[in-house]
């Protein structure tokens, strides 16, 4: 803080709440909170991870500068004998995209999830060590979305006991996966599955891409980054690349055979391990996502949150100071609904990686009876975590106004590095479209006596939810848990009912999915914001210690639901869950929570703990001394390293020059 003044201190005296225990309620437990804690700082205290000149820097001295930032990472990890845990965290807040995580966030797990035993045992060592780094090379230029579409073969060749990589047409070339641009020595390469002339489906293939000795290409492959990406910055510190292959040959057992195997004689033997399977690494990094869209949501959120408390504008009377914005309605009506989604996505975060730990030992136990349960969620909810998050920040830099447009308020950045989530790990509509096959397929087999389980459980009280009338009377009610909930359910339910009956009327359903597929993601969107909301409602029922922690969870929970149902109110109307009426209550009630926000705002912010190296954002400075420190940067951009610009004798000169003449 500089010279220990603290702008926001009045800010801060007016919380509500014991921030240091809401601190750890963020964090999910003390021990989380002492590792986060702990990295955050070593991190921030190091000049060699450093972000200051990231948007400035050409692509090669980013990308080499990223690559100095991995080794001295791995260096760290190695030296301090940093946990699992404690290596995640640093690689979190060291705040870069870089092939490591490629490496450790897909190639090791599909790996761990597709390989045997025997191939774990073989290269998980190697991995772990980064003696040999990896990538997940799945897309290819004319297919992503569409998985079974891939075009590169996998030929098996019995005279050799190997198979044949090959890339059969331009559109085949592998293009976009993280790592394999410039660093990765293998990758998990999917393709066709070709024995004995007969096609079996897309496989993971363990291929050796370089040379451990010099870094080349292996003979027949071909390969590089696939160019300059959206933003400064950004995920342009990742070599995403595009991968050729002329006929390379490798050994049968470097195909993952957990899910199939093929035999010496290539005879292809499925396991009773089901083929999604080989999905799987991808419904884990989904989980992943869900859990990362709050750490980026309450990052956008915390600087505008705290900007809007140092930013004045208009309302001064008889020459006192203009009004905070954070004090306009309209302003906390845009900012306090996001930082309520920050919180509620925490939850149901931490819910879904119980639900896929929970998953991984049943599969483990070979039960595979909830992966569909997994799959569903961790696919919708990736989505709609994700879009929400990328629309939420660009609303945090509209909330900054004008500054939030300079790279220095930490927006730009944050948005160009994140909004790719909306579409890797499966396109947020793809993956919805997922989830509205598992929702129709549930509605069609309500009365079957096949009861719905998980997350489609309220499905199994269709006839209730059709029932159903809200019995809401002033605005108060709408604080009522329970009232909530079903209203949710109820709004879900019949729109997926609706979905189905109009469905049924196709005699081809698959015409009728295409041609309902966009009222099916409003059905999707519905069903998934039931469980973010019915998560953040569990977590309430939980014991949370700390001066009035639970209130203001409370709090933000009503923010969110009543927001949800303000901006949906045309659902809950369409539906009749609810009258117009008691959607006005719900609105009058969603003012007096944001009334209740706004004293504990800066205070809620603070307890995602994030040190103002993480945020690397002017504007969301712990200390609020915004403007002082705007001025100081806007000196150190190249551009002001001399007064007359380079250019100027070729350019502007013979510009004005020819304006005087004219004149004259
Ligand atoms: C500089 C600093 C460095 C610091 C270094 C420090 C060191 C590091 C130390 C530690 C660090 C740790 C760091 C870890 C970081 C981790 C971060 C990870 C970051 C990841 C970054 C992401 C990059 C992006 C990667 C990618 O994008 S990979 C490619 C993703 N591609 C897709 O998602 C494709 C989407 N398409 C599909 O998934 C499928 O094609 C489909 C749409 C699902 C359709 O498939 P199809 O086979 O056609 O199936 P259907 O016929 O539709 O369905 C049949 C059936 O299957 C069910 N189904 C479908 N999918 C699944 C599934 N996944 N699981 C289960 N079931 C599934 C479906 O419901 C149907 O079921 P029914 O038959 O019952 O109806
Ligand atoms: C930054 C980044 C990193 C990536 N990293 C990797 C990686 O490491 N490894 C890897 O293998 N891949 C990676 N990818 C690729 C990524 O997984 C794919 O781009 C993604 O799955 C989307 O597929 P697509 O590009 O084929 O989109 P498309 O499917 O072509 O989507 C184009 C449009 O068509 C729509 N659409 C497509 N199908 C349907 C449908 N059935 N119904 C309705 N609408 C539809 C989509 O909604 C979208 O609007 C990465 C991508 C990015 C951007």
């Amino acid at each position: 803080m500089e010279g220990g003044v603290d702008y926001l201190a009045d800010e801060r005296k007016k919380a509500e709440f014991d921030v240091q225990q809401m601190k750890i309620v963020w964090a999910g437990s003390h021990h989380t909170f002492e590792i986060s804690d702990r990295i955050s700082k070593l991190v921030a205290n190091d000049p060699a991870f450093s972000k200051d000149e990231r948007t400035m820097l050409p692509r090669k001295e980013l990308f080499k500068n990223t690559l100095r930032k991995a080794s001295y990472a791995w260096k760290r990890i190695n030296d301090l004998h940093l946990s699992e845990e404690e290596a995640s965290q640093l690689r979190f807040y060291v705040d870069e995209p870089a092939f490591t995580d490629l490496h450790w966030g897909m190639f090791i797990p599909a790996i761990k999830g597709q390989g045997t035993d025997e191939q774990q045992k073989k290269w998980l060592p190697l991995a772990y060590k980064m003696q040999i780094i990896g990538c997940y090379a799945q897309t290819e230029l004319g297919h992503g979305s569409n998985v079974q579409g891939l075009e590169t073969t996998a030929t098996f060749d019995p005279q050799t006991d190997e198979f044949v990589i090959h890339s059969p047409t331009l559109t085949s070339s592998k293009w976009w996966p993280g790592g394999l641009g410039k660093v990765s020595t293998h990758g998990v390469v999917y393709a066709r599955l070709i024995t004995d002339g007969q096609e079996h489906g897309i496989h993971g293939f363990i291929v050796q891409l370089r040379r451990l000795e010099d870094h080349r290409p292996l003979p027949g492959i071909i390969i590089g980054d696939i160019g300059m990406k959206f933003g400064n910055g950004a995920y342009n510190t990742m070599d995403n690349g595009v991968l050729r292959f002329d006929h390379v040959r490798i050994p049968r057992d470097q195909m993952l055979m957990r899910v199939s195997q093929v035999t010496r004689d290539g005879k292809v033997v499925q396991s009773d391990v089901p083929r999604q399977l080989v999905y799987g690494t991808m419904v884990y990094v989904r989980q992943t996502i869900v859990q990362d869209a709050s750490c980026a949501l309450s990052r956008a959120v915390c600087i505008a949150t705290r900007y809007s408390a140092v930013r004045r504008q208009f309302g001064s009377h008889n020459g006192g100071p203009e009004t905070q914005v954070i004090d306009y309605k309209t302003q906390q009506s845009r900012l306090f609904p996001l930082l309520a989604s920050a919180y509620a996505f925490r939850f149901v975060g931490e819910w879904l990686k119980w639900l896929y730990t929970d998953v991984t030992q049943r599969l483990q136990a070979n039960d595979f009876s909830t992966l569909p349960e997994a799959h569903a969620c961790t696919a919708g909810l990736k989505s709609l975590t994700t879009s929400v998050t990328a629309d939420g920040i660009e609303e945090c830099r509209k909330l900054c106004g004008g500054h939030g447009y300079l790279c220095t308020s930490g927006l730009p950045e944050l948005f160009a590095v994140y909004v790719p989530a909306c579409t890797y790990e499966g396109d947020n509509i793809v993956l919805m479209l997922q989830v509205a096959r598992i929702l129709m397929k549930t509605v069609s087999q309500l009365g079957s006596g096949k009861l719905p389980v998980g997350t489609m459980a309220y499905m199994g009280r269709i006839e209730h939810l059709l029932q159903y009338r809200c019995n809401v009377q002033k605005a108060e009610d709408w604080l009522n848990p329970a009232i909530v909930l079903e209203a949710f359910e109820a709004r879900a339910a019949r729109m997926s009912v609706s979905c189905a009956k109009k469905l049924s009327k196709f005699a081809n359903p698959e015409e009728g999915f295409a041609e309902l597929s966009a009222d099916l993601v409003e059905a999707v969107v519905a069903h998934c914001q039931l469980i973010v909301v019915s998560k953040f409602i569990e977590k309430l029922q939980q014991d949370i210690p700390g001066k009035g922690v639970k209130q203001q969870l409370k709090v933000l929970c009503g923010v969110y639901y009543l927001f949800l149902l303000h901006k949906h109110q045309g659902d809950f109307l369409a539906t009749s869950c609810v009258t117009p009426k008691q959607a006005s209550l719900a609105n009058d009630q969603l003012r007096v929570l944001y009334s209740q926000v706004r004293p504990n705002a800066i205070a809620l912010v603070d307890a995602f703990n994030y040190t103002d190296h993480f945020l690397g954002s002017i504007l969301g400075r712990y200390d609020g001394n915004v403007y002082p420190k705007l001025y100081e940067a806007a000196w150190k951009d190249p551009l002001n390293d001399s007064v007359v610009p380079d250019g100027y004798h070729q350019y502007i000169r013979p510009l004005l020059k020819q304006q005087r003449s004219a004149k004259l």
